[in-house]
């Protein structure tokens, strides 16, 4: 058979399968609106409380179809490409039921908004905010569903703001989104770029780029400024300037990117939570995150720590945080892997709640699955 014929045979066969594809997509999209009826009419019925929303988005649902699709999958595409396959047409799916509304810190171009939409897909709305507490405000007046913020870098650490943010918050933890972190070195087409004498970028970034800013940039300024975002926005017009900034700051700034990849830790990643409002039940592999204040106390971690040990409970970070009311000196944030349904996880809960000063379940999420 000659290539060209193969060719055509091959393509008839892709144009059959894509058919089939939209057919069962258009199928799976019927189905999430009769879902969408159910869930309606729940609210709707006579003993439920009427003032609620109706709860369209379910966390714990979203994670079990996308590990399914993870544990289905037999190739040749990669677990992760297959899930984001899915997390595409669920996010479509919803925006049936409902477009859910998403702040998150902006501006525009921010990884923080790359997260957003790694997490909820590209069918959700997204509204930029310009500080971590905005985004919690907007949540707890109902102007959007959910928040994201980033909480913790694994070069830099934990991002203080948004734990401090939890003390005067009702909010919950609904989810947590992981995202690798590439910094690129990008300049303007006015750049000069033997002219370059200072470099903008928040300062969480310059700070994940020391290393390669020392050996390639000893002598440039390095200036701090709001977001990666913002620092992009500044080169747009400047001659002696360049930004560190991510993939989506260049492409909306248009900007051209002169070294890729300069984080000085080749697995830098940052931890993102999703804030709201809702309760979501077990998923089959889940989180739980504490707010925990203990009267300073000598042994007072360890009698904190302790009832986690004797349950055998699998802590994933304790971050210490000065009291903002005085009253105690300390807050203890504190992530474990389990559900406050769990029966081990409630006798854990139990115990540390009969040593603590005062205890907040800030929630329980499914583990990030993408
Ligand atoms: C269809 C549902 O509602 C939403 C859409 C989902 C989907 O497309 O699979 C999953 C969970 C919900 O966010 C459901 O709850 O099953």
């Amino acid at each position: 058979m000659s290539d060209e014929h193969k060719l055509k045979e091959l393509r008839e066969r892709i144009d059959a399968i894509d058919s089939d594809i939209g057919k069962l997509i258009s199928e799976r999209a019927r189905c999430a609106l009769e879902v969408a009826a159910v869930k309606k009419a729940a609210t709707e019925s006579p003993g439920a409380d009427t003032t609620a929303p109706t709860l369209y988005y379910r966390p714990e649902r979203e994670a079990q179809v996308l590990r399914r699709a993870m544990e289905r999958n037999s190739g040749p595409l990669d677990d992760e490409e297959m899930a984001r396959l899915f997390r595409e047409i669920m996010s479509a799916c919803l925006a049936l039921e409902e477009p859910i509304k998403v702040a998150f810190l902006g501006p525009e171009g921010t990884f923080t908004q790359q997260a957003a939409l790694k997490h909820f897909g590209n069918s959700a709305v997204t509204r930029p905010l310009g500080a971590i507490d905005e985004v919690f405000r907007e949540v707890e007046a109902g102007a959007v569903n959910f928040g994201v913020v980033p909480v913790e870098n694994s070069t830099e650490g934990v991002i203080n703001h948004t734990l401090d943010t939890f003390m005067n918050s009702n909010l919950r933890i609904c989810g947590e989104v992981e995202l690798r972190i590439h910094h690129h070195l990008m300049i303007s087409d006015v750049t000069r770029q033997d002219s370059i004498t200072r470099v903008y970028s928040h300062a969480q970034s310059l700070a994940q780029c020391r290393k390669w800013l020392d050996s390639h940039f000893p002598h440039v300024e390095r200036i701090a400024v709001a977001s990666n975002a913002e620092a992009a926005r500044r080169v747009k017009g400047e001659w002696n300037s360049a930004a560190i900034a991510g993939d989506m700051a260049a492409d909306l700034y248009g900007l051209k990117i002169l070294a890729e990849k300069i984080e000085d830790q080749p697995d830098n990643s940052t931890r993102f939570l999703i804030i709201g409002t809702q309760e979501v039940p077990a998923s089959g592999d889940d989180k739980t995150s504490l707010m925990v204040s203990m009267r300073n106390n000598p042994g007072a971690l360890h009698d904190l720590l302790e009832p986690f040990h004797r349950y055998r409970i699998d802590l994933t970070r304790v971050e210490t945080r000065p009291s903002s009311s005085g009253t105690w000196n300390y807050v203890f944030f504190i992530d474990f892997a389990g559900h406050v349904d769990d029966e081990r996880v409630a006798n854990t809960l139990h115990d540390v709640g009969n040593r603590a000063a005062d205890l907040k379940v800030l929630g329980s999420y499914p583990r990030g699955v993408l």
